[in-house]
């Protein structure tokens, strides 16, 4: 009997624990998809703010708002699904699906060589003043926007980056994404950012900026217009020069894997090694177009770079954007 009692004991924890289990990782699931997503942050906002007035409603007895809050938090869940269909079809079709070959499972000598390979191929489309666009995936997948690309499967080269982007390919319009240390796909498409954006960057900065809003992906950008070269990464737009660039790659790929030995901040200082002998450009000096006022609410969604420097005047006033922008998607 005592047995039979200490059993079912513990297949009821048992039963505690799975349960408890389940919906741990499920809320995990959620909240990183929400982090990782700017569209879910406003409607989880939105949920908590209609769940707040609901409640004062309730308490205060204002019956007709608490009828209208609630009837919108029980009608929300077939609007969230409708809203968010690409969203949850996408995690969805992940289910089941083995893993990618994530940057972090290259060994170091992969990594040394991608990082060469990068700096390397950024620094000449920057001289050549070859507009790119190119996407590193970290560890979130990219899979939905290689599927909007032509797809590869090659290995990261100075040449190849180059020829893709070269104006005179099929391929150059788009970005290329690098999963591991393979170009997954070229001419990809990706969601721009809706943000408030100086006007002096176009399609191509604020690709570069929507994938980084949506995926913690590392993104390159090379301007076509001045050779600049600037990083997306969480929403941030930063320029860069080659030594900039090789320490925000070495501490992309150090956040997921120690052994990448150099640290931050002797990137940082470190001479020039053999890649970075030709500075891709000075940083330059950066734009705020935005008064002051505004600039308060910048600062939180920060779109510049080097606060000290401010962003070089270069407008592009007479380049129709639209007309470059990847219309084909
Ligand atoms: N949503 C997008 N996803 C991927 N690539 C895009 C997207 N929008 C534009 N591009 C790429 O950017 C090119 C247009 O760049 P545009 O000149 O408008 O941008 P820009 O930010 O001003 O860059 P640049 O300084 O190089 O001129 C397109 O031809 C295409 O290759």
């Amino acid at each position: 009997m005592l047995n039979y009692l200490t059993l079912s004991n513990l297949i009821a924890v048992l039963k505690i624990v799975l349960d408890v289990g389940v919906v741990s990782i499920i809320i995990y699931y959620c909240l990183k998809i929400v982090k990782n997503n700017s569209r879910t942050i406003q409607l989880v906002k939105g949920i908590l703010f209609v769940l707040l007035i609901n409640w004062i409603a309730q308490t205060l007895g204002l019956r007709t708002i608490a009828f209208i809050t609630t009837q919108v938090l029980n009608w929300g869940v077939l609007v969230i699904f409708i809203i968010f269909q690409p969203e949850v079809r996408s995690l969805l079709e992940k289910l089941g699906k083995t893993t990618f070959t994530s940057i972090s499972s290259l060994n170091q000598s992969e990594k040394e060589r991608l990082i060469d390979e990068l700096v390397r191929s950024t620094n000449d489309l920057a001289n050549s003043k070859t507009g790119a666009l190119i996407c590193l995936e970290q560890t979130n997948s990219l899979d939905d926007y290689i599927a909007t690309g032509t797809a590869l499967d090659a290995d990261v080269s100075d040449e190849l980056l180059g020829t893709i982007f070269w104006e005179g390919t099929p391929l150059h319009d788009g970005a290329v994404i690098i999963r591991g240390n393979r170009i997954a796909c070229a001419s990809a498409f990706f969601p721009p950012t809706t943000r408030e954006f100086p006007r002096q960057y176009g399609a191509r900065h604020r690709a570069a900026v929507g994938i980084s809003e949506v995926t913690d992906s590392i993104t390159i950008v090379v301007s076509e217009e001045t050779g600049n070269v600037s990083i997306a990464k969480e929403g941030v737009l930063t320029q860069v020069n080659a030594v900039n660039l090789r320490a925000t790659l070495v501490r992309a790929l150090q956040a997921s894997d120690p052994v990448v030995s150099t640290t931050t901040s002797e990137t940082q200082q470190a001479p020039a090694s053999p890649t970075q002998d030709v500075p891709i450009k000075e940083v330059k000096p950066l734009i705020k177009k935005r008064s002051r006022k505004k600039d308060a609410k910048i600062e939180a969604e920060a779109i510049v770079v080097q606060p000290s420097t401010p962003l070089k005047e270069n407008t592009k006033e007479g380049k129709a954007k639209g007309g470059k922008t990847n219309a084909k998607k």
